[in-house]
């Protein structure tokens, strides 16, 4: 698991450090790093051009230029505020035999030091017009300009980073937005209580049945999905509570017929009163929004286990409040919206995913999983996490019906809510990825790369 903290916060463990190292020490390891990453994207090719801004993040680039100097590297530097270009950081690159020039030329590589931590809004238009011009891979220093730091938004122009270095810890920016390749570099600093998390491979701990589990004891996983019209979405989410866990499946629905002839080992009736107990329900995928499907949610957030609560169950909650009162307080509940559900349950997602997301989940005292090309999951305690991976191949027609019967089965399995919600958006996203391989899938076939995904998160 790896923690990300908003500027603020590094901005101020940054002072503290600052107090007790040597002057201008934090910023020369900082562009040491930068130098080193660029010598290697570089491998042997000379010419790097800096695009230096009015602050540090300009600093850290001369500091790079001159390190890239020393070692024969030709750099020379476009100053976008000359007046203002930091004076240590010049005077060393010019010391070094770097170039002060106009124009980007034809460099092997470009070093984006416009901006870093205190960057507010898109590129201005003569930084724009520069980031324009380039041809080269371009290494961001800390951050890849135009982009917001706290909240990954891009509002205007921005720089396309091939790689990005960074310091001391990692922001918003590198879990919530395309930063190429992400390196980090130590420069000592060591800032505790990270505003988020990344969750990693190695961080998944999927259950699977010990030596003395029997079907019941790992949970058995009820779906209340599906209907005349959408029986697909109920193929799709039982299919992967099936194939998520070893315990066993309860489907309840009006697809009842199509679930058996695909997914014999389910048991499977018609009304969710004959459904027999479940350690966890998901419900919604698929369902409808008319007033069964209405009967079915108050059912099911009644039967005081935990709930996945998907596509139309959102939006019936956010119709019916009184849907809410069915609800034994203490259970727990996932909401898996994407924006517009977000929307209609908890209005506009704006530009701060990660804060929406919180504070939807404290307002529903629920792990909200907002859905998105980064999936971000929030508990009603204050945690959050971002899926670091990045892959849009799920990004495809009933790829959500998927993801509920993960979650329902890690639910049922015992796994805690926000961790079961950041388990199956990895497990979903790998799962895509193994299964396109390179090319399009549907959605079945992802679900059915769910082994697949569960058996390389294992060996991990
Ligand atoms: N602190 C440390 O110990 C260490 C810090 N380090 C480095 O310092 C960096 C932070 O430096 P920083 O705080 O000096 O500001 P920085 O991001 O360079 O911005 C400078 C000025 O740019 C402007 N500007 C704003 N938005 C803009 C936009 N969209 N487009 C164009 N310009 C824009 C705005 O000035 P304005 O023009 O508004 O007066 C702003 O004040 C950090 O990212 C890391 O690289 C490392 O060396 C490690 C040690
Ligand atoms: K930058």
């Amino acid at each position: 698991m790896r923690g990300v903290w908003h500027t603020e916060r590094v901005k101020s463990a940054e002072e503290e450090l600052m107090a007790v190292v040597p002057p201008g020490s934090l910023m020369r390891k900082a562009a040491f790093g930068v130098a080193t990453h660029a010598l290697r994207l570089l491998s042997g090719r000379r010419r790097v051009t800096l695009l230096v801004g009015a602050g540090n993040n300009g600093g850290d680039a001369l500091w790079a230029g001159y390190f890239l100097r020393r070692r024969g590297v030709g750099v020379s530097a476009i100053l976008l505020n000359p007046a203002k270009a930091h004076a240590e950081g010049l005077s060393a690159f010019r010391r070094a035999g770097g170039r002060i020039v106009d124009e980007v030329g034809t460099p092997d590589l470009v070093i984006d030091g416009i901006v870093g931590l205190s960057a507010r809004g898109p590129l201005r238009p003569d930084a724009a017009a520069l980031v324009e011009s380039v041809r080269a891979p371009i290494l961001a220093v800390d951050l890849p300009s135009g982009i917001d730091p706290d909240t990954g938004e891009i509002s205007g122009p921005f720089v396309r980073a091939h790689t990005t270095v960074t310091f001391g810890c990692l922001k918003p920016v590198h879990a919530l937005a395309d930063c190429g390749d992400v390196h980090l570099v130590d420069i000592g600093l060591r800032p505790t209580d990270p505003d988020f998390v990344l969750l990693d491979r190695s961080d998944i701990a999927w259950p699977v049945p010990g030596p003395s589990d029997d079907k019941y004891t790992q949970g058995v996983t009820g779906v209340a999905a599906g209907s005349a019209t959408y029986p697909g979405a109920a193929v799709l989410s039982t299919g992967a509570a099936v194939l998520a866990t070893s315990g066993m499946v309860r489907y309840a629905g009006p697809a009842a017929d199509a679930i058996r002839a695909r997914w014999p080992e389910t048991i499977c009736t018609g009304s969710i009163t004959d459904a027999g107990r479940v350690q966890a329900w998901v419900v919604g995928p698929g369902t409808g929004t008319g007033s069964s499907s209405d009967g079915v949610l108050r059912s099911v957030l009644e039967a005081g286990v935990p709930v996945i609560a998907d596509a139309d169950a959102i939006t019936l909650l956010a119709q019916h409040p009184t849907l809410w009162d069915a609800r034994d307080p203490d259970t727990p509940l996932v909401l898996t919206p994407h924006d517009r559900e977000f929307e209609r349950l908890a209005g506009p997602v704006g530009v701060d995913r990660v804060a929406a997301a919180r504070k939807a989940a404290q307002r529903f005292n629920a792990v909200v999983l907002l859905k998105g090309h980064r999936t971000v999951v929030a508990a009603p305690d204050g945690r959050a996490l971002v899926n670091s991976a990045t892959s849009s191949w799920p990004a495809t027609a009933g790829s959500g019906d998927v993801l509920s019967g993960i979650i329902g089965a890690l639910l049922a399995g015992g796994v805690e809510p926000f961790l079961a919600a950041g388990y199956a958006a990895y497990a979903h996203v790998l799962a895509a990825e193994l299964a396109a391989d390179g090319a399009p899938v549907p959605a079945s076939g992802l679900m059915e790369a769910i082994p697949a995904a569960i058996r390389a998160l294992r060996r991990s």
